[in-house]
């Protein structure tokens, strides 16, 4: 056990006996994060009944915006990231999330603005509210009942759908991702149904099943992406927007969660780039000199070494969804591969399941959510308590 600063403590090797004991995996997870990442299924139902219950349809009065623009930071952030990817390409208004306080300066009362913030009470959010309110834009707004973000709304006679809170806000990216997508459906822009919500909901139900605290490492798939990446540089990579944005999900949590540095990014970018890190000293010049007889102990100590997750949305999407040939994206995804089997980097890959891309992307995001609180369990932390944000916001707001 290592005594860190700032009161936090942990093991700098992961301890993979503990993954095995329910009671010490419970005793390490005070707060209840597995909990909170195995309730991703109930939320998309939950929010899918407060969308219903909020009135919507005064956004469709005025008929299909000019822009939309999602306004939220973090986790909240990352809901504008899947509704441009579910909106796709084909999408007949362009799909904006920001990510700082206010709005673009060219927004007015031709758009949209759908403000989100768990807490419901971020200064980018409240910013957002404000300022497409003075502007004359559509406001929706999507966090914590009884919040600033609240008032805001009702100030401007705003629909506002009141989703309870779970901290830390990574615990709620389902219950703040579906009201995005049911507002961004009645002005038009998704085709998200009731079946893909259901079934969408069905599967993360079926992978927090899959990755229970209660089901070993050797049929537990988030149990065993996290002791592959223990010790390692994680490299995430999505073979498509819509993994891209799953990978880019899996960067917020093992960093939030499990403390790990991590690259993630798109393939098709990375390709033209960053897939040079193979070839490096935490890559193939790494695994090069690897002793195949060595004391596998011994050698997880002797350097750290790359480790690429590939998500792959499995060529399953409608050929209109995307921008690329499939086959582009297969091929880019199948070469990656054999490069990093060449380097002797290992690689894990989730393909995506399902049939919406809604459910695609529950399918490559509930394993990895489940293996960033696992990875943070194995090396003795408390995935839920993360000193450095608070800390940051205490010296930041001075
Ligand atoms: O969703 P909120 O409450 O606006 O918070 C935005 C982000 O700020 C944090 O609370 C960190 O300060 C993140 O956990 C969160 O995603």
């Amino acid at each position: 056990m290592m005594e860190g600063t700032a009161g936090v403590s942990g093991h700098r090797r992961a301890d993979e006996s503990l993954l095995d004991n329910p009671g010490a995996l419970a005793e390490q997870d005070p707060g209840g994060m597995l909990r909170f990442t195995a309730s991703a299924g109930a939320q998309v139902r939950e929010s899918a009944a407060l969308a219903a219950e909020a009135n919507l349809s005064l956004l469709a009065d005025e008929g299909r915006p000019r822009a939309v623009v999602i306004a939220g930071i973090g986790t909240a952030g990352r809901t504008g990231d899947v509704l441009a990817t579910v909106a796709g390409p084909r999408c007949p208004v362009p799909v904006i999330p920001h990510r700082s306080a206010g709005v673009p300066g060219w927004v007015g009362a031709a758009d949209v603005v759908i403000a989100v913030s768990a807490s419901g009470r971020s200064p980018e959010a409240l910013g957002a509210a404000e300022a497409a309110h003075r502007r004359g834009a559509r406001l929706v707004a999507v966090g914590a009942p009884d919040s600033q973000l609240q008032s805001v709304a009702e100030r401007a006679r705003a629909p506002f759908i009141p989703v309870p809170r779970r901290a830390p806000a990574r615990a709620s990216l389902w219950a703040l991702t579906v009201p995005v997508l049911l507002a961004a459906r009645t002005l038009g822009l998704v085709k998200v149904n009731e079946a893909d919500l259901a079934e969408t909901a069905a599967r993360l139900d079926a992978d927090a099943d899959r990755c229970r605290p209660t089901a070993e490492s050797f049929v537990n798939p988030a149990k065993s992406l996290a002791l592959g990446l223990a010790g390692s540089i994680p490299i995430v990579w999505g073979s498509s927007p819509l993994a891209t944005v799953a990978a880019r999900r899996f960067g917020d949590t093992l960093s939030a969660n499990a403390r790990y540095p991590v690259v993630t990014g798109a393939l098709g970018e990375a390709g033209r780039g960053r897939v040079g890190l193979l070839d490096g000293v935490f890559g193939g010049l790494a695994e090069g000199k690897r002793d195949i007889f060595a004391d596998p102990d011994e050698a997880a100590v002797d350097g750290t070494r790359l480790r690429l997750v590939l998500l792959r949305d499995g060529g399953l999407n409608a050929e209109d969804d995307t921008d690329e040939p499939l086959a582009v994206e297969e091929r880019r995804a199948d070469a990656v591969q054999t490069l990093a089997e060449r380097r002797g980097v290992r690689c894990d890959v989730v393909t995506a399941e399902g049939g919406s891309a809604l459910e695609r992307l529950a399918s490559l995001m509930a394993v990895p959510d489940f293996a960033s609180v696992y990875l943070a369990l194995a090396h003795g932390l408390d995935p839920m308590a993360v000193p450095a944000i608070t800390e940051m916001k205490e010296l930041a707001n001075q």
